[in-house]
């Protein structure tokens, strides 16, 4: 791009003047602190001056081929960059860092083949390896000896993992498992970097010893050849095809026939096979082999958070430089973002991404203390994380994509060229919903555990915090509406607490007119998922409402007013949108609805002049945003003009097409 980078669009330049706070103290709380903010700053220095970043031809204007052939080779030079230069300012081996995240999308628009081996091989071999098995292979995953994914998913099995057909059978003659695909369905499926990329692989598959199926375990394979990378005998493996995003991921498919490995490849941590072929099955907990699953769960709430960020970002900064329609007659043409609509599509994205932002470091903090627990052998932990972080993600996914499509529509026509960003990050966070866990999927499995709770609260037994609201409703307490913080959040507890009494009851009526348990349980599943998706809203606005008061309290009054705001838009904007609910579980009136619509409206116009600042606050480079639309300095039109004039379609006047087939029609001779 030619373009010279601080010429500011001068609408843009006006907003910025506008802000009421600094910018810097904003980051620094999202960053976790100033050295935190400076330290991913000189990350993304080092990155961007490694000249890696660059792409001859636009990423869109390439071939599937090409769009691969060019994300390998930034997965490689990144990776190199990330074992030197990188490891030096991170501190080594430093997983948690979220600056490499952050600027890892400044390399690709699309998706790293990689991605991956970072984000559930490596988590998988320090999860479930027994001591000398992590010292095997970890080291050389790490330094990129070997390069791994995770292939669970089946041609004809994503959700029911117990469904699973590929088989691994005991060899207690040779110590060899010997995995095998029965079937077309029973194929491996999905799993990213498989089709082309990578050596090794977890497989996840059902393990039979002396005659007798355990159910499915993990197992570490390799599949090519650590210097041909041909697919090893025994091995049928390849790309899936052309999808909605994900392009460059080369998403692959895997059949074994009669394929053998040593005993020593199934991850033993938990579970063990031992030479004579005896099974020991895991001492604490049955689902100890579903940890990487939730580890990802985890991560795809910041995921959200960030690309929402990202969207509301190109979003927010081209409404305030596009002038559209007039207010009133001859008026000169208002920015969109003054229109009142425009902001109700925008700045609720705001909000949600920093609920998201700091719901995801709660979770993360949560998760972390649960594995601590288990270290020293406490299980106890596990299933309230393992309903949280379902839910959270369910939740937090599909809101992501809603509002990052809604970012679209608010940039009308522009928005749908690729050259915005906004389709490709869309086709990301789409797919969140449905990867390492549909959504449905995800809320039932927290429904159970809301289910047990209520059980057990009813049973007098202590609840965990995050549903002691249960115990509460059980004991009478009614809800009396307050429009303050929390009695919003009291209220959306009440609600939960509603929706889930009503499915405990509807399961009990269905059993009581003679169905078993898992018929009722399968007829109240719409009531299921409603009532776990109201559970993860009270979560997520009251860690919201927390983390902020906790966050800002050393904060200057001005930043703690805006965070504020934004806090209060997100508590009404979600009461605005469940006033059904809210009028049958909670006390809200009628009045009490017109007031939350009135401070709705007014918070917008509160929050309009900071608009363009709060989303600069998200600290995101260009090169990580990508966009034509959302560039720091606002020249949009600039850059779409030069990027239709840089268009290969436009490096010839005349396509060869004309003189095959338009001419030959046009002169009645084709
Ligand atoms: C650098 C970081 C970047 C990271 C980003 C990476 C992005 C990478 C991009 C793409 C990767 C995509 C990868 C994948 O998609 S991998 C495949 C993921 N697949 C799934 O998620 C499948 C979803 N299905 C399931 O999880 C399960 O089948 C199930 C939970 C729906 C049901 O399991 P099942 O074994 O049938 O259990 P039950 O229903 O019978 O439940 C029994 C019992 O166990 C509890 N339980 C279930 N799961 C867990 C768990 N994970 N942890 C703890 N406990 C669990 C369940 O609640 C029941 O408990 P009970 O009620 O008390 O009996
Ligand atoms: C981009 C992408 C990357 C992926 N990467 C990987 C990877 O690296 N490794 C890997 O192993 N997998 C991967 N997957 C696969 C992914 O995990 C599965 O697609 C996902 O878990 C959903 O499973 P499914 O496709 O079988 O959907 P299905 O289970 O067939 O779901 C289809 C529909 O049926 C509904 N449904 C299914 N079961 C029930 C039920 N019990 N009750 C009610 N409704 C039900 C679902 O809610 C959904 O609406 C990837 C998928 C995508 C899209």
């Amino acid at each position: 791009m030619v373009l010279k980078k601080y010429n500011i669009n001068p609408d843009l330049a006006l907003e910025r003047q506008k802000c009421t706070f600094d910018i810097e103290e904003i980051i620094n709380i999202f960053d976790g602190g100033k050295e935190k903010t400076s330290q991913r700053r000189k990350i993304e220095d080092v990155v961007l001056k490694s000249g890696l970043c660059h792409d001859d031809v636009p990423e869109e204007c390439m071939s599937l081929k090409e769009r691969y052939e060019n994300a390998v080779r930034k997965s490689c030079f990144f990776s190199k960059l990330m074992k030197t230069e990188l490891q030096e300012i991170t501190g080594i081996e430093d997983f948690e860092t979220p600056a490499i995240r952050r600027i890892a999308d400044a390399l690709f628009k699309d998706i790293s083949p990689f991605l991956l081996h970072l984000g559930m091989f490596v988590p998988t071999i320090i999860g479930q390896c027994t001591s000398e098995q992590l010292m095997i292979w970890l080291p050389k995953a790490l330094d990129l000896q070997i390069i791994g994914g995770y292939a669970q998913t089946e041609l004809g099995h994503g959700t029911f993992i117990r469904g699973l057909e590929t088989t691994a059978t005991y060899d207690a003659d040779t110590e060899e498992f010997v995995l095998h695909t029965p079937t077309l369905t029973a194929h491996k499926w999905w799993a990213g970097g498989l089709g082309k990329t990578i050596n090794h692989c977890i497989v996840v598959a059902q393990l039979y010893t002396k005659g007798v199926c355990y159910g499915t375990h993990l197992f570490m394979v390799q599949i090519r050849d650590l210097d041909t990378h041909m697919p090893l005998p025994g091995i049928k493996v390849g790309e899936i095809g052309p999808r909605m995003g994900f392009s460059s991921a080369d998403n692959g498919f895997l059949g074994f026939n009669n394929f053998r490995i040593p005993r020593n490849n199934m991850l033993m941590k938990h579970a063990q096979v031992q030479k004579d072929g005896t099974y020991v099955k895991p001492a604490r907990h049955g689902k100890l082999t579903y940890q990487t699953m939730v580890f990802v769960r985890v991560t795809l709430v910041n995921e959200a958070a960030f690309n929402l960020s990202k969207a509301v970002t190109i979003a927010v900064r081209y409404s305030a430089v596009r002038r559209q329609s007039e207010m009133r007659p001859n008026e000169p043409e208002p920015q969109i973002l003054d229109y009142p609509t425009q902001q109700h599509k925008l700045f609720i994205g705001i909000a949600t991404a920093h609920a998201f932002q700091l719901t995801a470091n709660w979770l993360w903090n949560t998760f972390k203390s649960v594995l601590s627990d288990m270290k020293k052998g406490d299980v106890g932990t596990l299933p309230e994380l393992h309903a949280l972080s379902s839910c959270l993600k369910a939740v937090c996914t599909s809101d992501a994509a809603l509002l990052i499509e809604q970012c679209r529509y608010a940039c009308g026509g522009h928005g749908y060229m690729l050259s915005s960003n906004l389709p490709y990050i869309y086709s990301f966070v789409a797919a969140t919903r449905t990867y390492e866990g549909d959504y449905t999927i995800l809320l039932l499995q927290t429904a159970r555990f809301l289910v047990k709770a209520w059980e057990q609260a009813e049973a007098g037994k202590t609840v965990t915090p995050t549903v002691s609201y249960i115990s509460r409703s059980l004991k009478g307490e009614k809800n009396s509406w307050r429009s303050t913080d929390e009695g919003i959040i009291k209220s959306f507890q009440a609600v939960a607490a509603g929706k889930i009494a009503l499915c405990v009851k509807s399961i009990r009526d269905r059993m009581k007119s003679g169905l078993d348990y898992e018929d009722a349980w399968l007829l109240t599943t719409v009531q299921l998922v409603d009532a776990a998706e109201a559970h993860c809203r009270s979560v997520i606005l009251e860690t919201y409402c927390n983390e902020v008061r906790r966050l800002t309290k050393s904060s200057s009054d001005n930043v703690k007013i805006v965070m504020h705001q934004l806090v209060t838009l997100y508590l009404s904007y979600w009461t605005l949108q469940r006033t059904g609910d809210l009028l049958r579980y909670s006390s809200i009136s009628e009045k009490d609805i017109d007031f939350m619509q009135r401070q709705y409206e007014e918070l917008l116009q509160h929050i309009r002049p900071n608009a363009v600042a709060l989303v600069d606050a998200f600290d995101l480079r260009d090169e990580i945003l990508h966009s034509s639309l959302g560039a720091y300095d606002g020249r949009v039109y600039e850059r779409l003009m030069e990027q239709a004039e840089n268009n290969p379609m436009n490096a010839e006047p005349v396509n060869q097409s004309f003189h095959k087939y338009i001419k030959p029609l046009l002169q009645g001779k084709l």
